[in-house]
């Protein structure tokens, strides 16, 4: 059992020394200095969380979709039924939805995690391959109403997404993705950025699945009124406790991702991290181990302003800007050739020493 303690305990800065190699590696390469733009960052920043140059390529991927359904749904703040949870589940193992189109145009598995989706699968998927049966409570209770889960909830799925992100790297993955599931997740995201941001709901709740201007008048004021209800308004107070910001707020997805995250940075892998509830699980793993973000990479930036405010706030820059707004592991997936290709370019292309390449251009 590896237990959140253990996991933060084990979360170590990036290794400065790689970083240093890499940086003199990419100096080297036949390309002029800096033309790979962001990717010679990042493959400096995956050399660190190695800690050797050139850093293992981050293959085979393995992208796990955690799903779950959220009491706030109640409240008015999605078109869609929460039974679309449970069908999308059916649909992922089924292997028709768009993460395992994504996935299988680039190699990546999908394993979908049931940490608390409420409708019953379709009969006989209980034990369909790739699905995880971690449920931990059939969704979380109605956040306006009191907090939308117990301490021990928020807990077990932490630890949850920690066990799933080692037996993943245990089972030979180098990469992990972020995916999520969960109709009226976007609400929860939302208020998960409000209170670890500080910014209003008014300017970080977006339209999620697709809402019109009354429904969306309507979950900001469920989002304020949710913070108002657990003491969040304007922001976590100084030294609230992350997991507890979860337990108010957030969902049992949230609680499995930031879980994932950690496990991901302990583990010393990159955790590519989808859209904005990846982002919102992402703050809460980065309030509880602010070096876990060194394993972080934004695959891309999801069309939610919530999202926005999220990348800004962790300091990480989306890859791909696409304007998706799907979620599931969509746009992680499309953003891993970019975090695959910045590695390669350490282990095979050659430097001006070895190619005979002329290392500085001729005075004009
Ligand atoms: O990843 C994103 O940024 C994203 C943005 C908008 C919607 N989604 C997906 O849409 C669902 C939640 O939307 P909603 O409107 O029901 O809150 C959930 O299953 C998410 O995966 C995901
Ligand atoms: C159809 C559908 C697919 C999704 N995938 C992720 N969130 C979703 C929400 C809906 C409604």
């Amino acid at each position: 059992m590896h237990t959140i303690e253990d996991t933060l305990a084990a979360i170590r800065p990036l290794d400065e020394a790689a970083m240093r190699d890499a940086r003199d590696l990419q100096a080297r390469l036949t390309k002029p200095p800096g033309s790979l733009g962001v990717l010679e960052e990042l493959s400096v920043r995956l050399a660190g969380l190695a800690g050797t140059c050139p850093p293992p390529l981050p293959e085979p991927a393995a992208v796990a979709v955690f799903a779950a359904d959220h009491g706030v749904h109640a409240r008015g703040v999605t078109p869609w039924p929460q039974e679309v949870t449970a069908q999308m589940v059916a649909n992922f193992l089924a292997g028709g939805a768009v993460v395992n189109a994504f996935a299988r145009q680039v190699g990546a598995t999908v394993t979908v995690v049931d940490v608390g989706v409420a409708t019953a699968l379709p009969e006989g998927l209980a034990d369909a391959p790739g699905l995880l049966d971690r449920k931990i409570a059939p969704g979380t209770a109605d956040m306006t109403a009191g907090p939308a889960m117990t301490p021990e909830q928020a807990r077990a799925a932490v630890e949850t997404g920690i066990a799933v992100a080692r037996d993943l790297v245990d089972g030979g993955a180098r990469a992990l993705l972020t995916g999520d599931m969960g109709i009226a997740n976007t609400t929860a995201s939302a208020a998960l950025v409000a209170a670890f941001t500080g910014l209003p709901p008014a300017e970080v709740t977006g339209r999620g699945t697709g809402i019109d201007d009354a429904t969306h008048a309507r979950k900001i004021g469920v989002i304020e009124a949710a913070l108002a209800r657990h003491g969040l308004t304007g922001g976590a107070p100084e030294g609230a406790d992350p997991l507890a910001v979860l337990a108010a707020v957030g969902g049992l997805e949230h609680a499995a991702l930031a879980g994932f995250v950690l496990g991901a940075a302990a583990l010393r892998v990159p955790v590519v991290l989808d859209g904005v509830i990846a982002g919102s699980a992402a703050l809460a793993a980065a309030a509880l181990a602010p070096d876990a973000l060194g394993a972080c990479v934004a695959g891309h930036r999801s069309v939610e302003p919530g999202h926005s405010a999220t990348v800004a706030h962790l300091g990480l820059r989306p890859l791909v800007d696409l304007e998706l707004r799907l979620g599931e592991g969509t746009g992680a997936l499309l953003a891993l050739p970019l975090v695959q290709g910045a590695v390669r370019v350490l282990h095979e292309v050659a430097t001006f020493d070895a190619a005979g390449v002329s290392d500085k251009p001729s005075q004009v």
